[in-house]
């Protein structure tokens, strides 16, 4: 099994490289754990406490179910991965059984900033995208994906967003095998990634 993490700050095309690496390789070869699915349940806060809540700092994510998740699948064990919605910030009762894969990608702004995780992995990536982009990409996003204002963006990126990509995203990059500009648009670094993910596989078969 090749575990591959992938961070980079929100909106600087994580899941968009993901989506690019597995389109390219075999189908069913492909296992991703997105860190967003590992937010705390705070079932317990009403939902105006909730929307408050620092969801860009480390202590807001379960990693502990998330290297324990990791660990099973090395194993060869299937796993139970929660559902968050953005809009209610909550975990679903419901849960998506993931079987063990060749490859496995961890995705999210805080992937490379837990030693335990990192230490699971393989090869470790962040995509690196300008601020004044990423926040361009959010601010679009999530208006249409995730029920907010125009406000509401700008508030959380000053409070939250922005310091805690300073604090832990950005200082995590020093951690990376390979930073990728350009996110989604770069081919030849999409390609390299690939070509280095069917050459393990090909090793390991
Ligand atoms: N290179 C790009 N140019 C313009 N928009 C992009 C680009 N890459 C991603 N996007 C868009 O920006 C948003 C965030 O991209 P995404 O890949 O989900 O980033 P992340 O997973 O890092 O938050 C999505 O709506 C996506 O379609
Ligand atoms: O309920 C929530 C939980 C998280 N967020 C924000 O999401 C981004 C991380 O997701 P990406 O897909 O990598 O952009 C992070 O900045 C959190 O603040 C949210 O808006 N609501």
């Amino acid at each position: 099994m090749l575990i591959i993490g992938i961070a980079g700050g929100t909106g600087s095309g994580k899941t968009t490289v993901v989506r690019k690496i597995i389109e390219k390789l075999p189908q069913g070869e492909v296992a991703v754990l997105p860190q967003d699915s590992y937010y705390r349940d705070n079932a317990d806060m009403p939902l105006e406490e909730r929307q408050e809540i620092n969801f860009d700092h480390p202590r807001s994510v379960e990693f502990e179910l998330l290297v324990e998740h990791i660990k099973k699948l090395k194993n060869g064990e299937a796993i139970d991965q929660p559902i968050y919605s953005y809009l209610t910030c909550l975990r679903s009762e419901e849960t998506i059984k993931v079987e063990p894969k060749e490859v496995v990608i961890i995705e999210g702004i805080l992937a490379l900033t837990q030693p335990e995780l990192r230490d699971l992995m393989d090869l470790k990536i962040f995509v690196d995208c300008d601020a004044d982009d990423r926040l361009n990409r959010v601010i679009k996003r999530d208006i249409v994906e995730r029920g907010r204002s125009v406000n509401k963006v700008l508030d959380r990126y000053e409070k939250t967003v922005k310091p805690m990509h300073l604090q832990f995203i950005e200082p995590s990059k020093r951690y990376a095998d390979i930073i990728v500009p350009q996110g989604g648009n770069n081919v030849v670094a999409i390609n390299i990634l690939t070509h280095f993910i069917e050459k393990n596989l090909i090793v390991k078969l």
